[in-house]
């Protein structure tokens, strides 16, 4: 069997460790390297806390790339590495399966660019787990006929961007379908600036940050005399780790990029 050779960016972080078990654990992958801001030299095993996978720690990701030539770079870092991480990934003819949140409009567009120049795939994913993805698609179905829409996103307070790319997707996801109009009162004001929430293309969108949380979501849907609340939970990261492995190794049959599980997931 040829495995799917794969290097972890962020390996020592929340994400990061569940995707080196999945790794370690899933048979036609071979993690080949990893790439850390700290550990140069070092082997996965080396570190504390982290599986015992004898691959190389690298903090240079052109030298990880040149020497382990991996079939595929999972980014679960920060938005600005992640941007750098994907975009150098998709130079050398690597394919990329990202977790990181936080892109721009302008980052999908530019990657998109790039894998489709370069012929290969890219899977960037606000959201691996499976309930996730059905909350996403319920909502799109419902807000067909509820055009009164709210998203509360609520996750732990580690959490760098807000909203989380689950909202974002959501509300992109939803303003498809959903009638347009601004909701709420036609003269409502915000007495404290932000009591509204964000908006995207007139839904609001609200962040919640608590210690004690892991990564939550509720799509409230009103109409006259109703509401419906299609609502999902991750209480541990590997909720996450199937919609991983489904992405490594859906990223090396496609030949462009795919933003959204929803896309491969019929
Ligand atoms: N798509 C999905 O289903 C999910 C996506 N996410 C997203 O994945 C990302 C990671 O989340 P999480 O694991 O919770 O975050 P963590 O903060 O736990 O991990 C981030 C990792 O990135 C590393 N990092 C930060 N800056 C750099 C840098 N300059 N160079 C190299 N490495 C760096 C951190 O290292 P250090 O410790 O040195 O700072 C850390 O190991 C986030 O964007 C999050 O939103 C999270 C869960 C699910
Ligand atoms: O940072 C997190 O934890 C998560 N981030 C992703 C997001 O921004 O939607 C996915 C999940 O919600 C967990």
């Amino acid at each position: 069997m040829n495995k799917v050779k794969v290097v972890v960016a962020g390996p020592r972080g929340r994400m990061g460790i569940e995707a080196l078990h999945l790794m370690k654990n899933t048979e036609n992958f071979e993690l080949v390297g990893a790439i850390d801001r700290v550990n140069e030299g070092k082997k996965i095993s080396d570190v504390e806390g982290l599986p015992a996978i004898d691959a190389p720690i690298y903090t240079d990701i052109h030298t990880c790339l040149t020497e382990t030539k991996p079939d595929v770079l999972v980014d679960l870092t920060t938005p600005e590495i992640g941007r750098l991480h994907t975009k150098t990934a998709l130079s050398y003819g690597v394919r990329a399966v990202v977790g990181t949140t936080g892109f721009s409009e302008e980052d999908l567009t530019e990657l998109k660019e790039m894998a489709e120049e370069k012929g290969i795939g890219c899977i960037i994913a606000p959201n691996f787990a499976i309930g996730a993805i059905l909350m996403m698609k319920f909502s799109q179905m419902a807000a067909r006929y509820f055009s009164d829409v709210e998203i509360i996103e609520l996750h732990h307070d580690r959490k760098l961007d807000a909203p989380s790319g689950t909202g974002i997707k959501t509300a992109e996801l939803i303003s498809k379908v959903r009638e347009p109009k601004k909701q709420g009162h036609p003269e409502e004001k915000e007495i404290i600036e932000g009591a509204r929430g964000a908006e995207f293309d007139g839904i609001h969108l609200h962040s919640v940050r608590l210690p004690g949380l892991i990564a939550h979501q509720e799509v409230l849907f009103g109409r006259d005399g109703e509401s419906l609340k299609i609502r999902h939970d991750s209480y541990n990261r590997a909720s996450f780790m199937s919609g991983v492995e489904l992405c490594v190794n859906t990223v090396m049959n496609i030949d462009s990029l795919v933003y959204g599980l929803e896309n491969i997931i019929e």
